[in-house]
């Protein structure tokens, strides 16, 4: 796809700074180079020179470099403006290139879309630039940055690759033969299948590793009213974020979840109100929100109060009535609070399949103890040696292909002889969602939706 209309943007952020960028990229750059600066600069060589406006004046004066087509970011070419970083000097030159005609403010992410389109880069390396302006930790800047080197987009042509021979193979089988395989032919199959399946696997388990990187994990404290759940927020994120008081109810409404970096992985800690049985209005209110994050959770740690519960076995019925109603799906670690008062020690141990830590909150005794755990139980470790950054789309996408490859082993397992053009048409579907995550063979629409959440000048 060709775009002929030439597009600019302040490529820094907003505000006062050394420098500010404005980019320019299209056809008709080496026009805008002959109204701002006089001349078309040497390519990608930086000169230092006045920017000026259509009469002549003098706007600011930086350094100017230029990119031809196709040996730049876009594939086009590029002039950069590098002018001072004032938000008054930089509207002004921007406001003069869209002056001309056949300019105009690029959308956010266009840039890239250009370089994507140009093939200068593939989604998931477009997408690996947008995560690394975006990355919240240094082990989420590494990870994306393996994608940008296309550790991620190489395993998946890998993939396709092996996919397109055994298609073919497949299919010109269906071609010359009268759709039948031989028991050769179908051992040969299977154990390109199997191949494929394991390293789809592996690529699964690496991208979900990613995902996490990228996304974290949600945690939800839940628990009945002055069981401690505020104190446990505070103790885990590090400063008194929530009220603690020692009247029951005061986190009336779910909190604003807080970020605690584990190793690089954010972990959106949600404090609930307490799932108590409420006749208070604007209490049973916090109650339903309670529910409503605990069902989007990837971990509830469910709080009790030891000193109202001297041991797990005793007070089932406590325990029980608040795991009945949460959802079964989710996985749930009971803390027994308080242990500063009942004197208990610090210990993991376990009740029909529930894991119990005892801590003290407030005192901040175990609190490592349960970081440390959590850790284990995402397994999740620091290194980011060969990790890429995944986003949900890749993973759905994975998983379908996945889907469609254990299709077609079934089908093959069970011998349809004469479903060979089944097989190869769950190859070429799970084909088709692994081309989805490069961008081979996405849609316009998805392709747009992608770029459009991309910041302006990038
Ligand atoms: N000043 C400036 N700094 C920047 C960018 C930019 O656009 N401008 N980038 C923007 O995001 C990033 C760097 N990305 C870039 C990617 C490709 C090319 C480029 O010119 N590619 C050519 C030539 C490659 C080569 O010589 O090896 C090409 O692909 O043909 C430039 C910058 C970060 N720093």
């Amino acid at each position: 796809m060709k775009n002929n209309d030439t597009i600019a943007a302040i490529a820094t952020p907003r505000g006062h700074g050394g420098i500010g960028i404005i980019r320019i990229s299209g056809p008709l750059v080496t026009k805008v180079a002959y109204v701002i600066l006089g001349k078309i600069p040497k390519k990608r060589q930086a000169e230092y020179l006045p920017f000026r406006n259509k009469d002549g004046l003098i706007l600011d004066q930086g350094i100017a470099l230029f990119f031809s087509s196709p040996d730049s970011f876009t594939g086009e070419d590029i002039l950069e403006l590098q002018g001072h970083g004032g938000p008054v000097i930089l509207d002004l030159l921007l406001q003069q290139i869209i002056s001309l005609s056949g300019l105009r403010i690029a959308r956010p992410g266009e840039f890239l879309e250009r370089a994507f389109l140009n093939n200068k880069l593939d989604l998931i390396q477009a997408e690996a630039i947008a995560d690394l302006i975006d990355a919240s930790s240094i082990q989420a800047a590494r990870a994306a940055i393996n994608s940008l080197q296309g550790i991620f987009s190489e395993r998946i042509n890998e993939l396709v690759e092996l996919l397109t021979n055994l298609r073919v193979d497949i299919e010109s089988t269906i071609d010359f033969s009268e759709e039948k395989i031989d028991l050769f032919s179908k051992i040969k199959i299977e154990s390109r299948i199997n191949n494929l399946i394991t390293r789809i696997d592996s690529i699964q388990n690496n991208a979900n590793y990613g995902c996490l990187l990228r996304e974290g994990m949600k945690v939800v404290i839940a628990g009945k009213p002055n069981a401690g759940k505020s104190s446990l927020l505070n103790a885990l994120v590090g400063n008194d974020v929530a009220i603690v008081t020692p009247i029951a109810g005061t986190t009336r409404d779910v909190l604003r979840e807080h970020i605690y970096f584990l190793d690089g992985m954010p972990l959106h800690i949600t404090d609930t109100a307490g799932l108590g049985h409420s006749f208070d209005e604007v209490e049973k209110i916090g109650i339903e929100r309670a529910r409503f994050e605990i069902e989007k959770a990837d971990h509830v740690l469910l709080i009790i109060d030891s000193t109202t519960t001297p041991t797990p076995i005793i007070d089932q019925y406590i325990y029980w009535s608040i795991i009945d109603c949460l959802p079964t799906n989710i996985p749930i670690t009971i803390i027994r609070n308080k242990a500063d008062i009942t004197g208990e020690k610090i210990c993991i141990s376990e009740i029909k399949g529930y894991p119990i830590i005892t801590i003290s909150a407030k005192i901040n005794l175990g609190v490592d103890f349960l970081l440390t755990y959590l850790h284990k139980i995402i397994g999740f470790t620091s290194s980011t040696e060969g990790i890429f950054l995944a986003r949900r789309r890749h993973l759905d996408a994975l998983e379908t292909a996945a889907k469609y490859l254990g299709q077609c082993k079934l089908k093959l397992t069970n011998y349809y002889a004469n479903e060979i053009e089944l097989l190869a048409e769950d190859l070429r579907l799970a084909q088709q969602a692994l081309s989805e995550i490069t961008g081979e063979f996405s849609s316009d629409n998805l392709i747009k939706k992608i770029f459009s959440t991309f910041c302006i000048g990038k």
